[in-house]
């Protein structure tokens, strides 16, 4: 696919739910691109409408109108191209499998044959560090850990799309800076697509290569930030650099615009 062509395009996709008082628009009109091989992240305040975008995104859910399209097929039904890691590791992984069959189950389910299943299982999981946890079982393993096993799962299935849910929201610190590297160095080292949904600014500046901020429902895109931060990023060097401070304020000022209701900004 040549590089300029989208692979994932959301077209004034509107959503809203028929509430118990009444219609509840929760998404305006969002229309947004991805390219093959982009690290894209969307923040925005709170009940803003990310999950209901997600939903839509995958699948899950009809939009009320307008479409979502992957590699140039609508998407109607959760697509076959896309992987999507959640919040909730602990949910998502099964307890009464090891690390190698969970791993290894949308695989299995595809039809790939054993050998080459336990291949990419084992390069998956070497790829997140956890090369060592093919015979453990999830509820042997830390929060990050677990974590650590579903974007394995994702990556062993090949993705051409890896969504990625608040994937870090339920882990402590130290262990989600370790997360957003190893994304930063999935991404990197597989060239795969990524679209991060997140509420932490920091951690969308930090990560991403695009940001796009999403106004309060009925959401619309307030804005569409690139990142022009060096591509080879560290905890330190690169949160300590005063463009990251720019960008971030940037993004603070637009989420608290958005919050208060204010009209959109021109994209920069
Ligand atoms: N099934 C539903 N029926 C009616 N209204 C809904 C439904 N699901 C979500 N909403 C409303 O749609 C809006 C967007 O909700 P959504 O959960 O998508 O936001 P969010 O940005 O993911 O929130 P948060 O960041 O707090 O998880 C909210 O006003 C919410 O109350």
């Amino acid at each position: 696919m040549p590089e300029n062509t989208p692979l994932l395009s959301v077209r004034d996709l509107k959503k809203t739910y028929q509430g118990a008082s009444g219609p509840v628009e929760a998404i305006g009109s969002i229309t947004f691109d991805v390219r093959p091989g982009e690290l894209v992240c969307i923040v925005g305040p709170s009940g803003c409408g990310k999950t209901t975008l997600l939903k839509c995104l995958s699948g899950l859910l009809p939009p009320t109108a307008g479409s979502v399209t992957l590699d140039g097929a609508e998407v109607t039904a959760p697509p076959k191209k896309m992987a999507v890691v959640f919040q909730e590791y602990g949910r998502s992984l099964y307890p009464w499998l090891t690390v190698r069959d969970n791993v290894g189950l949308p695989l299995k389910a595809r039809g790939v044959p054993r050998r080459e299943r336990l291949a990419a299982v084992e390069r998956a999981l070497e790829e997140v560090g956890l090369g060592h946890a093919l015979d453990t079982y999830p509820w042997q393993l830390s929060g990050g850990m677990q974590q650590r096993v579903a974007i394995a799962r994702a990556v062993a299935y090949e993705p051409e799309i890896l969504v990625m849910d608040e994937p870090f929201a339920a882990v402590d610190a130290q262990t989600r800076a370790d997360l957003e590297d190893l994304v930063r160095r999935v991404w990197q080292d597989l060239g795969v697509t990524v679209l991060f949904v997140t509420h932490d600014i920091d951690e969308s500046v930090y990560l991403g290569e695009r940001v796009l901020m999403l106004s309060s429902s009925p959401t619309v895109v307030q804005q569409d930030l690139a990142i022009d931060l060096p591509a080879a990023r560290d905890q330190l060097t690169t949160r300590a650099m005063p463009r990251f401070t720019e960008l971030r304020t940037q993004v603070y000022e637009q989420i608290q615009r958005a919050k208060r209701g204010e009209t959109v900004a021109a994209p920069s």
